[in-house]
């Protein structure tokens, strides 16, 4: 019988780009409320280390006092954490699981811990899409003010729409928990469509950017380089394959996803294990290379991609000096 062997690129997908208004407009309110914030508290998604980094963010917002946390750290399995912190050695990095008493009490000791340190203490908590800030937010609160809910959360992308004020308890050891807090969502950065492919998986796009077959086939592609059994147990299959249809096949059987005519149901069955991937039953592993080389090339792209939107930045500062000259010279020539 010839050995198996897993996939080790992914078939080319077709870009497919998501970015609503409400991002840019946020993204923008953001920068405007830059100069009265004390503390960005960055969310990323810890299955995602490196495609949850944004270089247009770090370079508008970098220089402020930051805190990484790498959110939804249950779902990402074993990684070196330390190799991440390492990615962005500039900032206080932490691990956490907004589900987990100790975790959530190790975040909140380090947000009191920087409030000791700070005369007022305005925190804006940004992050991509789907990545765990309302969560965040909410439980911050629930556990250091015993206090209810405070902003909407869900397992589709996109609940949180503006860059809205609330309260969170930080400041404990002074009189700031009347100070105002901040939630904005911004725009992930898409160098490859790749990428997009693991915001799909993750959940950090809309759904219906993709179908669940393609997300289906990605996260087959991962597993079978991570541990086929994952699947092979649940389809009660002694073979790994790189076939999803095969998978889905089976799943639909074992699942009971079918058909009227009792034919499977490889559409239902794709969602069901896509669903399952998101919350942890499907193996919790990290998606991203995090390997010397990989993160040089994608730390490539990163400078790139500031040096081009440092470029735009430029013409478009040249472009309103040209504006504002014609508008002088047309106000000489009526005086
Ligand atoms: N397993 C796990 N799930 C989490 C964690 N934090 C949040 N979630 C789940 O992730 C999903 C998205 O959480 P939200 O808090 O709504 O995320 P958000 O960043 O506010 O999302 P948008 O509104 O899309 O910007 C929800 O189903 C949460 O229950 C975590 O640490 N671990």
């Amino acid at each position: 019988m010839p050995t198996f062997v897993p996939r080790t690129r992914f078939p080319h997908v077709t870009l497919q780009s998501w970015f609503p208004g409400h991002m840019l407009v946020g993204f923008r309110k953001m920068k405007a409320l830059l100069s009265d914030i004390d503390l960005i508290i960055e969310a990323r998604d810890a299955r995602l280390p490196i495609s949850s980094r944004n270089p247009i963010f770090e370079k508008e917002f970098g220089n402020k006092e930051r805190i990484v946390v790498y959110n939804k750290r249950d779902l990402a399995g074993t990684f070196s954490e330390d190799r991440v912190r390492m990615l962005s050695p500039e900032v206080e990095v932490i691990f956490n699981n907004t589900f987990d008493r100790k975790s959530l009490g190790y975040f909140l000791g380090t947000l009191k811990k920087r409030a000791l340190q700070m005369s007022s203490m305005k925190v804006l908590i940004v992050g991509m899409p789907n990545v765990g800030k309302s969560s965040i937010i909410n439980a911050l609160r629930s556990s250091g003010l015993q206090r209810g809910k405070a902003v909407a959360t869900g397992r589709q992308a996109g609940i949180t729409r503006k860059v809205t004020a609330l309260l969170i308890p930080l400041a404990c050891a002074t009189d700031q928990d009347n100070a105002d807090r901040y939630i904005g969502v911004f725009i992930p950065f898409v160098p490859n469509p790749e990428t997009m492919l693991k915001f799909a998986l993750t959940g950090c796009i809309k759904d219906s950017l993709y179908d669940y077959h393609t997300i289906a086939d990605y996260l087959l592609y991962h597993l079978n380089l991570y541990d086929p059994s994952i699947y092979m147990s649940l389809c009660r299959m002694n073979e790994p394959t790189n076939e999803i249809e095969t998978v889905l096949h089976e799943v639909a059987l074992r699942t009971g996803k079918l058909n009227k005519g009792g034919m499977a149901n490889s559409d239902a069955a794709a969602e069901y294990l896509v669903h399952r991937y998101r919350v942890g039953d499907m193996g919790k592993f990290v998606l991203d290379e995090i390997d010397e080389k990989s993160v040089s090339e994608r730390l490539k792209l990163e400078r790139e991609a500031k040096s081009r939107s440092m470029l735009r930045k430029e013409a478009s500062a040249e472009r309103d000096k040209k504006r504002e000259g014609k508008r002088l010279r047309k106000l000489d020539d009526v005086t």
